[in-house]
């Protein structure tokens, strides 16, 4: 198969037809009436996800990461690019692959631009996104001194998942899909329009290093409380049981929204059932975790490429 009749077999499916110009010219043209938001990610085979993954699973994470990074921004999906590199033409794979990017923008409302296909070692997705701004954009740096931080949902189980791919636990199902097809918290992004957001970030190298980036961003410290982080009963039985907290703190590939908010805000937020509290912003620097009273230090602080 050509690279022309692959790109109008697989890809032309999944373009955006509300356009100025769509995919299958030099470049694609949009119209943009207010602030758009541009994130970029890309997964790498064995790097990302398992060289055996479904096709499917890798095509819907690829889009997942990038909506998360803008829902962190306040910015609601509507376009992308992508990028991919393949070792070969594979009919059966390209097709799921295809199946599984159709499933997402139906679940995030974007669609694609365009892109580009070549050859290449290693299996390589990267996603560009374009989200419009739905109001101010959420910065790392706006955290204040007694803000609240709030988790939008559950942390620690795509990290259990991976060690289950891999062959190290055997626990259920649940773990493994948070690993393959992550689900982002879309309601409680909807609902949280309504209320004043200090400072957002997605958890995706890990809770506590990527609250280290809100930290460092609003020069401030930051304190959480393990009992207060919710995570699926299978991970909280896990740490127990290891006496071991660093798949929720620094697993990663979580994609839930960690948000700074001013206390009285916490509470509507936490009443709505949208977030909730799990520890506050000090002034000082740094963040630091405390178990029943206790302080944890973790081996690995997070996901780190090099
Ligand atoms: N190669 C690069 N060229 C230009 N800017 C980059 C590059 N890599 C990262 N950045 C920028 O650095 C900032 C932090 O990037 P990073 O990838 O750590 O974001 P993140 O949202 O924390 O991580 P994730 O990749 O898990 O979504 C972003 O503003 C990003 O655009
Ligand atoms: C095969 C395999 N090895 C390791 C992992 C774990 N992992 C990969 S990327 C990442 C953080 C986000 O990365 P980025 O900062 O690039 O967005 C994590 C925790 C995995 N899922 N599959
Ligand atoms: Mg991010």
């Amino acid at each position: 198969m050509h690279e022309f009749e692959l790109i109008e077999r697989f890809f032309a499916p999944l373009a955006c037809r509300n356009v100025s110009v769509p995919l299958g010219d030099d470049a694609a043209v949009i119209e943009c009436s207010g602030s758009m938001a541009v994130c970029t990610d890309t997964l790498v085979a064995g790097r990302h996800f398992l060289p055996d993954a479904p096709a499917e699973a890798v095509a819907w994470k690829a889009l997942a990461v990038n909506v998360s990074d803008l829902l962190a921004m306040n910015a609601t999906p509507r376009h992308y690019t992508l990028a991919l590199t393949l070792p070969q033409a594979d009919d059966a794979w390209l097709a799921g692959f295809v199946r599984g990017l159709d499933e997402a923008q139906h679940a995030f409302g974007c669609c694609l631009l365009g892109g580009d296909t070549t050859g290449g070692q290693t299996l390589t997705v990267t996603i560009t996104a374009l989200g419009e701004l739905r109001g101010v954009p959420w910065r790392r740096a706006g955290a204040q001194p007694r803000d609240a931080l709030m988790l939008t949902g559950p942390v620690g189980a795509a990290a259990l998942g991976l060690k289950q791919l891999l062959g190290e636990v055997c626990l259920n199902e649940e773990m493994v899909a948070a690993q393959l097809k992550p689900r982002l918290p879309l309601d409680a992004w909807q609902a949280l329009a309504d209320y004043p957001v200090h400072a957002a970030i997605d958890i995706s190298d890990g809770l506590v290093q990527d609250a280290g980036h809100m930290a460092a961003a609003s020069g401030v410290g930051l304190r959480l409380y393990v009992e207060k982080i919710p995570m699926q009963k299978g991970v909280a039985d896990w740490c127990a049981r290891q006496h071991d907290w660093s798949l929720p703190l620094a697993g990663g590939e979580d994609y839930q929204l960690l948000l700074s908010v001013a206390a009285q805000t916490a509470a509507r937020i936490e009443a709505a059932g949208l977030a909730v509290p799990i520890g506050e912003v000090i002034e000082g620097e740094g963040v630091s975790v405390l178990h029943h009273g206790q302080p944890v230090s973790l081996a690995n602080g997070g996901f780190q490429h090099f």
